[in-house]
């Protein structure tokens, strides 16, 4: 069978003929990345969408105002739900409407954009059968928009300072929601300061005067018919933001408004009509939809970071500057080794991050099957693998990010890169859903309790087992025979766990000392989150591993290891300082690891075009004239800047207004 490369007719001829080289299937590789199915659906869904005129945008979101956008996008969020039957095979399907949702309206947001991916899931996870059936039925039908509003003007970061109280009112059966100062408004939900007609709110619960801690609240703010907020709500935008423009992020302020004591969610935690509170059978399981969000976003951000390396490496295959050798011609700029090292990195890493995706959403969906039971066991290891990942790799995935930038010349600096917008969504990852220093600092505190146990012999999760493996003293890298990465990935695992012990024999030493624990974890924050980084990047090498040893055919288990392994140079480079402390790695293991790494770029160059090709992005989606799958990038930017605005008249106002009379007043007084 011939292999799949992604020609059609009308592509520019530099690009079929790189397409041409490819060792392996893109197909095949797309379903390695997306799993099978999922591939198979995506690709039908895009030829779906294609077709549907009522959903491509009606013209360049870059030439719009923020009104115009929202408008726009509410209108195609409509018609997405409207033919969503014709479109999807299963709309309960999470993957599946992600990717109907990038290729009809992309990123910056719409009226639905918490809805599916807090509100929803805090109802699944926190409200119980009666309340189910009253909201969330309605929720999945589209009859309701909901948000979930907890961070506040003054707190988004420390939950048990949120200021807005639910006070119960035994003699009315009610709460009465009130947001008692001007930082307790709350501030930045997603699709709350115009589109959503009810909001999951979390506030601190009063009963008798005593507060029993944060819990959630269903409170409906606007009329289902006129959209006006109801008495005693005032609610509104918070304004433009660096992207995620189409969002109508929003303040939410309460005066003593009053809801039926059932809107409390009440699967775990709850409050009965005299007033007495059962806990739920674990604190946090309130923050469960937050969770939900941190194991989502890994494989979105991922897809971003893909979507980046598409735009920046077919682009650099259209794009020729300068020559190699005199005389013979401009090279395509991916020619280049610095070229290379700026990109293929990136490449790798957007891999990994959406096997761990897969990886993490498995693990999720495993906790939050245990939950319905009761059982929340696992709850703390998934909270601490989801808080490392998500700040790894966000940072990771905007660093990435910009590198494409860049590695696009000028041009990566226009929208019409398609780069500037994708990257201030990720960007916003690094803050929202936990701020990412704070969630590595909660990994951090894991790590030392998995210290602890592993002191005592025992393992505090199949996460840690590692811990427990004693440390070699000196690495194998360039000591076993070439194509041997075992060591490499050893050095991984050697300098996350020396980080972990080093700065945890560093704490109990001050407290020794007698620092409060508190103090001491303060002197040592910068080191403890050092340690949760080397933990989670460790984790993902290791993911990388696993899902290359499961990879049945050859030539995709061959392409998909040269990019394994260029991560694994690259990033115990990028490292390398925690690996030359105790001389685990020896000044000539370095060189040998960077040379290995530049035989990779050169070996992973002729695949690059269908590496990027293999995540079936298609153009709708990544609305890039830069990454266009034809390659026919300078004739589509000529058009797309005549789409300016500023070119709808050859002279516009302020020229007369305000530039004209200046010169003339300039050239009357040179004349006197
Ligand atoms: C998915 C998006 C895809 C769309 C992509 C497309 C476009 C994207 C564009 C825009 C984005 C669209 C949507 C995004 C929506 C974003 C929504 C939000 O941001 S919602 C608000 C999120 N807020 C936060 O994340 C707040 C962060 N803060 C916290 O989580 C907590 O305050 C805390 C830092 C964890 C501390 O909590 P607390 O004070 O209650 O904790 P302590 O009492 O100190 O106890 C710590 C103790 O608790 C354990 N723990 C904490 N959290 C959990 C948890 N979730 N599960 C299990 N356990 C938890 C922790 O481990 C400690 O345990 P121990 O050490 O044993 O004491
Ligand atoms: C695009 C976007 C969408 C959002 N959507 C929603 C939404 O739908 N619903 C919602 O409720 N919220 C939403 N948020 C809010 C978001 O969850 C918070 O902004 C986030 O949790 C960070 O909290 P903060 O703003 O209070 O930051 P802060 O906590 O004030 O952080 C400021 C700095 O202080 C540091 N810091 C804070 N605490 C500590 C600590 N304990 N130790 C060390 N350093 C610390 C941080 O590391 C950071 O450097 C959104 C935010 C954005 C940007």
């Amino acid at each position: 069978m011939p292999l799949n490369k992604e020609i059609q007719p009308g592509d520019n001829d530099e690009l079929t003929r790189e397409r041409l080289q490819a060792t392996f299937d893109t197909q095949q590789m797309a379903a390695a990345l997306w799993g099978s199915d999922l591939a198979r659906k995506r690709r039908e869904l895009a030829k779906k969408v294609d077709k549907l005129t009522v959903l491509h945008d009606s013209k360049d979101m870059s030439f719009m105002t923020r009104e115009e956008k929202l408008s726009e996008n509410a209108r195609k969020v409509v018609q997405m739900f409207a033919h969503v039957a014709d479109i999807v095979e299963d709309p309960s399907d999470d993957a599946e409407m992600f990717h109907l949702s990038s290729n009809a309206i992309g990123h910056e947001g719409h009226p639905f954009g918490v809805h599916f991916v807090m509100f929803i899931p805090a109802l699944k996870a926190q409200a119980d059968d009666e309340q189910r059936e009253k909201w969330l039925m309605p929720a999945l039908g589209l009859q309701l928009i909901g948000t979930y509003a907890q961070t506040e003007l003054g707190h988004g970061t420390n939950l048990r300072a949120l200021e807005t109280m639910a006070t119960f009112d035994k003699a009315t059966d009610e709460f009465v929601i009130h947001t008692p100062t001007v930082t307790a408004l709350k501030w930045w939900p997603g699709s709350l300061g115009k589109s959503s007609n009810h909001a999951v709110v979390s506030a601190n619960l009063i009963i008798d005067g005593k507060s029993y801690g944060h819990h959630n609240f269903m409170v409906q703010i606007r009329d289902e018919n006129t959209h006006k907020p109801l008495k005693g709500i005032t609610v509104g935008d918070i304004g433009p933001k660096m992207a995620y423009n189409a969002s109508d992020n929003g303040f939410l302020g309460f005066d003593h408004h009053r809801i039926p004591r059932r809107n409390m969610l009440m699967r775990h935690a709850k409050v009965d009509k005299n007033g007495v509170y059962t806990k739920p059978p674990h604190a946090k399981i309130g923050y469960s939809a937050m969770v939900h969000v941190r194991s989502v976003m890994i494989g979105h951000q991922g897809m971003f970071l893909g979507s980046a390396s598409t735009i920046a490496i077919r682009y650099s295959l259209v794009r020729r500057q300068g020559e190699i050798k005199e005389g013979s011609g401009e090279v395509k700029i991916l020619d280049y080794q610095t070229q290379q090292h700026r990109l293929f990195p990136q490449l790798a890493r957007a891999y990994v991050f959406m096997f761990a995706g897969k990886e993490v959403r498995e693990l999720y969906q495993k906790v939050l099957s245990d939950m319905e039971k009761g059982e929340t066991t696992l709850l703390a290891d998934l909270h601490a693998l989801t808080s490392g990942l998500k700040s790894v790799v966000t940072h990771l995935c905007v660093a990435g990010m910009e590198q494409c930038r860049m590695a696009c010349g000028g041009h990566g600096y226009s929208r019409a890169s398609g780069i500037p917008e994708i990257w201030g969504v990720a960007v916003g990852g690094c803050t929202y859903e936990g701020e990412n220093m704070v969630m590595l600092l909660q990994l951090a505190r894991y790590l030392m309790k998995a210290v602890k146990e592993t002191k005592k012999g025992k393992s505090l999760g199949r996460l840690v087992d590692y811990l427990l493996l004693p440390q070699d003293r000196h690495s194998l890298i360039g000591r076993v025979p070439q194509g041997e990465y075992g060591p490499h990935l050893a050095a991984f695992e050697h300098i996350a766990r020396r980080q972990i012990f080093k700065v945890a024999d560093e704490l109990t030493k001050l407290q020794d000392k007698g620092m409060s624990k508190e103090i001491a974890w303060q002197k040592k924050a910068v080191e403890l989150q050092r340690a949760a980084r080397l933990h989670t990047r460790f984790y993902l090498a290791a993911c990388f591993h696993r899902k290359v040893q499961s990879v049945v055919d050859g030539r995709i288990r061959e392409a998909l290891a040269d990019l394994y392994h260029l991560h694994l140079n690259y990033e115990l480079l990028d490292m390398v300082n925690y690996a030359l402390e105790d001389a685990y790695l020896k000044a000539d293991q370095v060189d040998f690891i960077r040379e290995d790494m530049y035989r990779l770029l050169e070996t992973i160059r002729p695949n690059a075009i269908s590496l990027v090709d293999a995540f079936e992005f298609s153009d709708r989606e990544l609305r890039s004239v830069l990454g266009r799958r034809d390659g026919h990038v300078y004739e589509n930017l000529y058009k797309w800047a005549k789409e300016s605005e500023l070119n709808r008249a050859d002279v516009l106002p302020y020229f007369d207004k305000y530039l004209k009379p200046m010169m003339l007043a300039a050239r009357q007084r040179s004349n006197i």
